[in-house]
């Protein structure tokens, strides 16, 4: 395979910045055919209160995709001192304008305000991060919510790889609310059998040598190790970390990928793996929240 760069792409690395970019070309055509057809596009407000690093990257690139696609983009950054008050204030505005079919906060937010409150403040039907408890509750039911959207990724690229993942055994490194407890109930429902590992499971690098599927989501820089890897097994890197290299700064996963490359049958990159999925993933939340208030069905 080739990119026109005259570099063959290896075929063990999963390309997930490449998967993004067909997503997001399809989201494209869906947005063009919803406005043609039933004169709407589909808005996403995200609302940056102070300046968090990681959350600077992701605001950046997710307001050019957004407008790339041809959804509306509506960016609030509010100073770091905003009370929560006045940003429950500004969740309320944005529940209530029909403009607006996903809200996203980024966090962490600053320490005067309760994530929780936010989460919780959020319509449930425009939480395209699929934050709010009853989303959560509906995915753990099999209902339809909105699905958060760095599992769903990571789901999407597993599918594509393996095809039915029924009856894989599943390991998934961190319990987090946002990826490591929604990607397991994601993989309960293709019938994998799932461990949920975290930092107080007792031998982490025998629970991994099981997994067909390796899910790490520590947010620890190359924790996970090539002799923990299963021959063949299919490795998810979801940690985004900056650390100091050489006297450089350098971006890593939470997986060594030196020595898990060999073991792995198939392996994402950071970056290039789960990050750019993420937005996609995002932008498409949007386009299904969208239809549904519109009460329209999600065009081809
Ligand atoms: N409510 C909320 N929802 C989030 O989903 C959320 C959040 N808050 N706060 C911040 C984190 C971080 N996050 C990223 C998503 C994509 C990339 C991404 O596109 N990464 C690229 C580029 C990375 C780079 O070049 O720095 C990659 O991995 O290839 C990064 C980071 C979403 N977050």
């Amino acid at each position: 395979m080739s990119d026109g760069t005259g570099v063959a792409k290896d075929p063990k690395v999963i390309d997930g910045k490449a998967f993004a970019e067909g997503l997001r070309a399809k989201l494209a055509r869906q947005v063009a055919t919803l406005k043609e057809k039933h004169g709407f596009v589909p808005g996403l407000a995200v609302v940056l209160v102070g300046e968090d690093p990681a959350s600077k990257v992701y605001v950046r690139n997710k307001g050019e995709q957004t407008k790339a696609s041809g959804m509306a983009s509506f960016e609030h950054k509010l100073d770091a001192a905003t009370s929560q008050a006045d940003l429950l204030a500004l969740i309320d505005t944005l529940n209530k304008d029909p403009k607006v079919n996903g809200i996203l906060c980024q966090l962490p937010v600053p320490k005067q305000i309760d994530p929780q409150a936010i989460i919780d403040a959020i319509d449930p039907d425009k939480d395209v991060d699929g934050f709010h408890v009853v989303n959560a509750g509906r995915l753990a039911t099999g209902g339809k919510g909105l699905v958060p959207c760095t599992p769903y990724g990571c789901l999407l690229l597993l599918k594509d790889r393996l095809g039915d993942l029924a009856g894989k055994h599943a390991v998934v490194i961190g319990r987090s609310n946002i990826v490591g407890k929604p990607m397991a109930q994601l993989l309960l429902n293709e019938s994998c059998t799932v461990t949920i590992a975290h930092s107080k499971t007792k031998d982490l690098p025998g629970e991994v040598r099981r997994a067909d599927i390796v899910v790490a989501a520590v947010g620890r820089p190359e924790m996970v190790k090539g002799d923990w890897i299963k021959e063949g097994a299919v490795v998810i890197d979801v940690g985004i970390n900056r650390i100091e290299k050489d006297g450089k700064g350098k971006l890593v996963g939470d997986v060594d990928y030196a020595s898990c490359y060999p073991k792995a049958s198939a392996i994402t990159p950071v970056p290039g793996g789960v990050g750019p999925m993420t937005i996609a993933l995002l932008l498409n939340n949007t386009l299904i929240a969208a239809c549904r208030q519109h009460k329209v069905a999600l065009p081809e």
